[in-house]
């Protein structure tokens, strides 16, 4: 390996308690709120084909309008304690909110920019509330930090000249000084999303993002803060010039998920999800595949079965209301959640041989082994192959009431378990009752007692 001042400073998980409930929470909530849900993907009578937060560098645009956007920002309809009880009854245990997006428009009225609700029609801090209203419902909360700032005069994707070096030396300070205002005004958040760290300015100042971490940490220790920030001084991101990764975990799965456990190299990780294909601001017209409730369900189940969070995106309208399809994902999901939560909170990798009937999770820290059965096999019968000296002694549904199942033995460690019920309409939950090391002969399965 070799030598370096700005990568990685800690080798493996975080161990400390914040990290382990962050691990414990499974499912989360992000919001895309800001100006972009204002023109929604649309801007005199033409349809913007990217993602509704990017409009603003859509050619179609003057960005000079979009910019005068804030002089409309006024969601009569936003209610932050309606927000947080929709987002707790679908399950979710954390947030993470825009609170700074690209295109630099603060949600809070940070006294380092003009450019905040404050100027806007609204007025009143739009962060302050939410962050107070999921935190009564305990929901904990992440703030979403855009290093990117179209807005600001300083900001530099990539400085040419002096003059740009200098500029963006203003810039940075600017960041230092709204993040440390984001603590202070908001002391009950748990951690920063990071995003806009992908151009040459931040790429190639790597010691500041190695300063600027330790900074955050020093002011509010036990931060939760992924692997987007970070650059090592040779530019590297996510992971450093040795391979080992930056941040408290690995942010880099958006809009896709680790396939296997070998793929997550054993780090803490969290994938984020869009239910369009990509969409995470307010876009009126949904083109193209819009995910179902069970897709999203069956990638938390996934994102679970392998050790990560899994986030699920909405983007509410200007006027603070969700649009029809997010509410409706949120209570499907929700009353999933009601059921079969137990197989999803402090759930983590069962270490079983995956089947094709769905996932496995084990409970942490225990014998008790989740099947999550999302396709049903012809046959009905559902295979499971357990490790050595792994018995199974007990086996029933999770739903009410739950559906005792006598699986067939078979000698080499194998179980055949039948589900009586056959038309399913959402993924079905097993719990499994393992023993280890028993010492009696494999496979023998005692009798539910
Ligand atoms: C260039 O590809 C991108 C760049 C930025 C993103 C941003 C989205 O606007 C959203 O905020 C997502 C979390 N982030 C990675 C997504 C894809």
């Amino acid at each position: 390996s070799i030598t370096l001042q700005h990568g990685a400073h800690r080798i493996g998980n975080r161990t400390d308690a914040g990290m382990a409930r962050w691990r414990s929470l499974r499912l989360g909530q992000f919001i895309h709120w800001g100006l972009y849900a204002i023109p929604g993907g649309e801007w005199k009578g033409k349809t913007y084909n990217g993602a509704a937060e990017w409009i603003r560098s859509w050619k179609e645009m003057p960005q000079a309008e979009y910019d005068n956007l804030y002089k409309q920002f006024n969601p009569v309809n936003y209610q932050p304690e309606q927000w947080a009880l929709q987002a707790k009854n679908m399950g979710a245990k954390y947030m993470i909110i825009t609170t700074k997006h690209h295109d630099g428009f603060c949600l809070w009225p940070s006294k380092y920019s003009r450019y905040t609700v404050a100027s806007s029609p609204w007025k009143k801090d739009i962060i302050g509330p939410m962050v107070d209203a999921y935190n009564k419902n305990g929901i904990d909360v992440y703030l979403y930090f855009s290093i990117i700032d179209w807005n600001h005069p300083d900001w530099r994707a990539s400085p040419k000249t002096p003059a740009d070096s200098i500029a963006y030396g203003r810039f940075k300070v600017f960041v230092k000084n709204q993040l440390q205002e984001l603590l202070t005004k908001y002391p009950t958040i748990k951690g920063f999303w990071f995003d806009g760290t992908w151009d040459d300015s931040w790429k190639n100042d790597g010691a500041f993002s190695d300063e600027l971490e330790q900074y955050l940490q020093k002011i509010h220790p036990g931060l939760i803060i992924g692997s987007r920030l970070r650059a090592d001084e040779k530019g590297a991101r996510h992971f450093d010039s040795n391979g080992r990764l930056m941040g408290d975990y690995e942010q880099g799965w958006e809009r896709k998920l680790p396939e296997k456990i070998a793929d997550i190299h054993g780090n803490d990780w969290e994938g984020v999800m869009t239910i369009p294909e990509n969409q995470w601001g307010y876009n009126a017209r949904w083109a193209g595949h819009i995910k179902s409730a069970n897709e999203l369900i069956e990638m938390l189940v996934k994102s679970t079965s392998l050790a990560g969070n899994f986030v699920i995106n909405f983007g509410p309208k200007s006027d603070g209301t969700f649009r029809t399809e997010e509410v409706q994902r949120m209570q499907e999901i929700g009353q999933w959640m009601k059921v079969n939560g137990a197989a999803i909170y402090n759930g983590g990798y069962a270490g079983f041989e995956k089947q094709d009937w769905g996932y496995y999770i084990r409970k942490n820290g225990t014998d008790s082994v989740f099947m999550v059965v999302c396709n049903v096999p012809v046959s009905g019968d559902l295979r499971v192959k357990l490790p050595q000296q792994t018995t199974l002694t007990h086996a029933a549904t999770l739903e009410n009431p739950a559906q005792a199942i006598t699986p067939e033995v078979t000698g080499k460690n194998e179980y055949f378990l039948r589900l009586e019920t056959k038309n399913f309409h959402t993924p079905v939950v097993i719990l499994l009752q393992t023993s280890r090391n028993t010492g009696n002969d494999n496979g023998r399965f005692e009798k539910a007692k």
